[in-house]
């Protein structure tokens, strides 16, 4: 792989690994979609049967099998936090896409497929957020602020980073 994206709910990974990807001319990768792969259903209806602990494990899972894949990896917004070792095990550049609380909640007031959106509300996942930040930045080498940028200006901000 060649770099891994990480940030919270809403901070646009997966939209912007993917234009990032485009330019790069390498595979996109985002984690969700593997585990939907995976487990052939998507991850609110897994929710609807299963525990949250159980998502985990799958998530953990399918991280490492996506380790020796080439590409750029999108990952969930709760990967970091239960796969610190996992991560830093990878040896790759990592960028957190970094938001205002306000901007991700206009981000993500119109979705309901994230099941922890739809648990804790607007207000729950800016306290979830603010209990992950510390191991969002532990994590990463570079953060990318994202409130007044297109993703195509975010993807952009990376790629010079990567071509430095
Ligand atoms: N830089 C940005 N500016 C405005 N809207 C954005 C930006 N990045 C993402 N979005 C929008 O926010 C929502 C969540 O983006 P998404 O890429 O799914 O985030 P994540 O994968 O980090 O949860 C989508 O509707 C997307 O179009
Ligand atoms: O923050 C989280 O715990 C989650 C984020 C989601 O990914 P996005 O960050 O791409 O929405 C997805 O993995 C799942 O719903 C759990
Ligand atoms: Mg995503």
């Amino acid at each position: 792989m060649d770099a891994i994206i990480i940030g919270f709910m809403g901070s646009g990974k997966t939209t912007v690994t993917q234009l990032l990807a485009e330019k790069l001319n390498v595979k996109f990768m985002d984690l969700d979609s593997l585990i939907v792969q995976h487990l052939g259903q998507s991850i609110s209806d897994f929710f609807k049967s299963n525990s949250e602990e159980e998502f985990r494990a799958v998530e953990t899972e399918v991280l490492k099998q996506s380790v020796n894949l080439k590409g750029i990896l999108a990952t969930g917004g709760g990967t970091p936090i239960y796969n610190v070792d996992v991560i830093k095990n990878m040896d790759l550049p990592v960028f957190l896409l970094d938001t205002k609380n306000e901007t991700i909640k206009s981000r993500l007031s119109q979705d309901t497929g994230r099941p922890l959106v739809n648990q804790l509300g607007l207000d729950g996942i800016i306290d979830l957020k603010h209990q992950r930040d510390a191991i969002y930045n532990e994590l990463s080498d570079h953060i990318i602020f994202t409130d007044d940028k297109t993703p195509l200006e975010v993807a952009n901000q990376i790629l010079k980073i990567l071509r430095r």
